[in-house]
């Protein structure tokens, strides 16, 4: 019985929702010009939206399909009597603990960069620039810069362990975080930081969403240091050979639904997210 994002990033259900408390945060401090177009991302449906329905550690799909459901997409057949427990289990992870670590830990599923091979477009500059060794922006702790998690239209992600400051184990000062690294030069950075900046800035802590604990420029790189998830969907596709149980998509469906409908109660995302 698979169980999404058990143990799953820091969320909160919606009636909890509170202001969330940032450490200084050195981008709030920059001036962002208000953009009036907004960006496509390459590979649309994957970013947030995809990684919203990361699959944590010990979310093993406990059947593997055979090729009945290969290609492009699952066939529909009856679900397993079992009943989907996604609820219960996102929302007790989401009140248990935050940003735990065993969420990004799932040995199994290959995320180092997967992710990449299906991203069209990647913009040459952001991806060939070496992004640093090291990262600290603002006052955050400093992080050694791991391996590589994927790349986006516009963006390169990657874990940073924190070698000094901070003395907690979650949170802002999680162990492991992702780093996520937008080059200065990307078209998304033409007016200043990524426009992303400011989308998180009024979605965090929502319902599904990582948080994002600091953010600021070094360098070349603007750079967001946030919660990092388990495996993408892409990558647990692949890794299942690329193919799902019905009861798994069905209960990624109903997680996805259930983190739309959190956004959009939030504000008006539905249209920002279907662009
Ligand atoms: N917080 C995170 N934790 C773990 N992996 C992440 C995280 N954020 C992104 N990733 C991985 O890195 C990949 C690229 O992320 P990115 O945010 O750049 O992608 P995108 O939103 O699809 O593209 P872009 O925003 O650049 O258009 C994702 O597909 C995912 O596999």
């Amino acid at each position: 019985m698979p169980e999404l994002r058990s143990g799953a990033r820091r969320s909160k259900r919606l009636d909890d929702l509170q202001p969330p408390q940032q450490p200084n945060n050195q981008a709030e401090n920059l001036t962002v010009p208000v953009q009036n177009k907004t960006r496509r991302r390459a590979g649309g449906g994957r970013g947030r939206g995809g990684n919203a329905a990361g699959v944590a550690k010990g979310a093993s799909p406990t059947t593997r399909p055979t090729g009945a459901g290969r290609g492009r997409g699952v066939r529909l057949i009856d679900l397993d009597p079992e009943p989907c427990q996604i609820e219960p289990a996102a929302v007790g992870a989401a009140e248990l603990g935050y940003n735990r670590l065993e969420v990004v830990a799932d040995k199994d599923i290959a995320m180092e960069g997967a992710s990449a091979e299906k991203v069209i477009g990647v913009e040459e500059e952001g991806s060939t620039t070496p992004v640093p060794e090291r990262v600290q922006v603002g006052s955050s702790p400093v992080y050694k810069v791991e391996r590589k998690l994927g790349k986006g239209g516009f963006g390169q992600v990657y874990v940073g362990r924190r070698v000094s400051g901070g003395s907690d184990r979650t949170g802002p000062d999680a162990i492991e975080v992702a780093l996520k690294f937008e080059h200065r030069n990307s078209k998304g950075c033409n007016y200043g930081p990524p426009y992303e900046w400011q989308v998180y800035n009024t979605l965090n802590g929502c319902y599904g969403i990582p948080w994002v604990y600091y953010k600021g420029r070094q360098g070349d790189f603007y750079i967001l240091v946030m919660d990092i998830l388990g495996p993408s969907l892409w990558d647990v596709w692949n890794s299942l050979g690329q193919s799902m149980s019905p009861n798994m998509a069905a209960c990624i469906a109903v997680e996805a639904i259930s983190i739309l409908e959190k956004l959009h109660i939030k504000g008006s995302w539905s249209t920002w997210i279907c662009r």
